[in-house]
């Protein structure tokens, strides 16, 4: 699974390439300067990565991105092209490495016409206007900018450079290319600065950071690259968020061995649905069921009104059904693997106090659990503390509007920082969350971090929650902790989405039940029968 790094760790990586494996700084920045060229002569396809018919404008801060930049002219020099570099403060307030990078520059001036540096933007401005450039690229800010909140107001001369270039961009169809992240954007959280540099593409140096994912950023950075610096993920703290893949799903999901029996391969109770004279929300357990019993878990026992018994049988005939019944459901919990608790339970006093006792039975809290929906929100209610009710393997799969109803956080802070917000719950009531968004995270009680970033609106449907409940049910069933099962459950349940229609617009939760199936199957080179 690829890291994605905050600012900070990204700082602590570079500082332990230096400190721990002795590479220089200027080995770095040149690596990740020479490396953005390779990327930019490849992403224009010229042969043999030569730029000849190509003019670059390269606006510099005084940061070590403005150092990046200056290593990119050079190489973009060396590859034949033309550039124009703007630098927007006095070499005597740089940096060693980065005046280094600058006078390295000057001295090539002296014996190529085709590189021409300016001093201020006010320099560069009657040739900048009669220029027409393959690429605008944005050298003025990048991990070294940390914003309070959104909307941030930077001063000039960032400012007027990152007004020009999106104003070039906007007139010209200049493509822009962010160095490392788009200048203004936050590395970790995704806030943007008033104004923030609108990429085209982004080339991030040895791995995406956080912010790319969450409130502008998915906007600002365009497509992004991925720059090799020789930054080796050792050099990463082991808590830093992984990006969830069809490997790590796959690795996560138990094939039937030929020897193993219905009991062996995984035995889950789902206590979901309810079924009042007002109002029935059954589905939300058959969906469950269906999905549970579509991961080719052993057994599905789904605990329910048995009013409704015979609507879940005509869908998912190969579960059973039991009663609300205290004696039979603690028979089921002690036989279960793992537990579903919540998908339209209901939120009758009698609902409340149903899971009120179980999240406080030992029989139940020594189960692996997932706790959604319902269960959710008679948790809220009732004030019980996780931590307290000693849940040894259980993982809470709210939206922002239950977490927001769980922790007491308002939903805009909640989504400002989801990464933070889920590592802090989970460390504190010592349970996994997976808090749903696009992207989806989840966290251990350990304070790893998974971002789940395939998926997309097609599940952005009534049921699908239902659905993935019943999804990571079923893998922790078949062994997994919650925390894996959430995780590959989630990849696999975005997977099925994407397969469900060809127009998300159009996707229903039944349709995702059907092709979960094929989502896994295909990561087996299984063919599966057309449901
Ligand atoms: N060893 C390293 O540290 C490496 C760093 N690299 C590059 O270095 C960058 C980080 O460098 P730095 O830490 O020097 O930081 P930056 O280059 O992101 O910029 C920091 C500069 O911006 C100014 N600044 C901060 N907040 C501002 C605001 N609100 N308005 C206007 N100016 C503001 C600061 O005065 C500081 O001089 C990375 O993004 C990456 O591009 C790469 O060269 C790879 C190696
Ligand atoms: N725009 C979107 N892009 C990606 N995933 C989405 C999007 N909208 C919703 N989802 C996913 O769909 C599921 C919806 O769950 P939930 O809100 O609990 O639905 P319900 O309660 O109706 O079943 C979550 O897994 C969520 O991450
Ligand atoms: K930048």
């Amino acid at each position: 699974m690829n890291a994605i790094v905050t600012g900070k760790e990204m700082a602590q990586a570079d500082n332990a390439a230096i400190d721990k494996l002795l590479t220089s700084e200027t080995r770095l920045m040149e690596l990740a300067g020479r490396q953005a060229a390779e990327i930019i002569s490849r992403s224009l396809h010229r042969e043999n990565g030569q730029l000849h018919d190509c003019g670059f404008l390269i606006l510099c801060g005084k940061g070590n991105n403005g150092g990046d930049g200056f290593v990119l002219a050079r190489h973009l020099l060396n590859k034949g092209a033309s550039v124009d570099v703007v630098t927007l403060y006095p070499p005597d307030s740089l940096k060693d490495i980065n005046r280094e990078g600058l006078g390295i520059l000057q001295a090539y001036a002296s014996h190529s016409s085709r590189l021409r540096l300016f001093a201020t933007l006010d320099d560069a401005m009657n040739t900048i206007e009669q220029q027409e450039y393959t690429a605008i690229i944005d050298a003025l800010l990048g991990t070294g900018l940390n914003l309070e909140h959104e909307g941030v107001t930077l001063r000039d001369p960032v400012r007027s450079a990152i007004e020009l270039i999106n104003s070039r961009s906007s007139q010209n169809a200049s493509p822009v290319i962010a160095l490392d992240l788009p200048s203004g954007l936050d590395a970790t959280t995704g806030y943007s600065a008033a104004p923030t540099i609108r990429a085209d593409m982004t080339i991030t140096m040895a791995y995406r950071k956080t912010g790319f994912f969450f409130n502008a950023g998915p906007e600002l950075t365009g497509e992004v690259h991925t720059a090799e610096i020789s930054i080796p993920p050792f050099l990463l703290p082991e808590t830093c968020c992984r990006e969830i893949d069809d490997e790590y799903a796959s690795a996560c999901f138990t094939l039937r061995s030929p020897s193993s029996a219905k009991h062996t391969n995984g035995k889950l109770l789902i206590i979901a649905g309810s079924l009042s004279p007002e109002a029935s929300m059954t589905g939300a357990a058959i969906l469950a069921t269906r999905a549970a019993l579509a991961c080719g878990t052993g057994y599905v026992c789904t605990s329910l009104p048995l009013e409704a018994a015979a609507a879940l049988h005509a869908t998912a005939p190969a579960a059973t059904v039991i009663s609300r019944k205290p004696d039979a459901l603690e028979q089921k919990i002690r036989w279960a693997d793992a537990i579903v608790l919540g998908c339209g339970l209901g939120r009758t006093p009698a609902d409340l106090e149903l899971v009120r006792r179980l999240v406080t039975s030992r029989v139940f809290t020594t189960k692996k659990v997932v706790l959604d929906a319902d269960a959710l929100f008679a948790l809220a209610e009732s004030g019980i503390d996780l931590a307290q009710s000693g849940m040894q393997d259980a993982v809470l799969t709210p939206h922002n509007g239950e977490f927001s109803r769980l922790t007491g956080l308002a939903i805009p802070d909640i989504s400002a920082d989801p990464i933070m917000h889920a590592r802090v719950f989970s460390r504190n009531h010592n349970v996994a969350l997976l808090l749903k968004g696009n992207p989806t995270v989840i966290s251990s009680p350990q304070g790893k971090v998974h971002l789940n970033t395939s998926g997309t609106e097609a599940l952005a449907t009534a049921g699908t929650g239902d659905i993935l409940s019943g999804m990571i049910g079923a893998l922790a069933a078949k062994g997994c902790s919650t925390f894996e099962a959430a995780s590959a459950a989630s990849w696999f349940h975005a997977r099925a989405g994407d397969l469900a229609h060809d127009l998300s617009s159009l996707v229903t939760a039944e349709q995702v039940v059907h092709r979960i199936p094929e989502a896994i199957s295909e990561m087996f080179s299984i063919t599966p029968d057309t449901p």
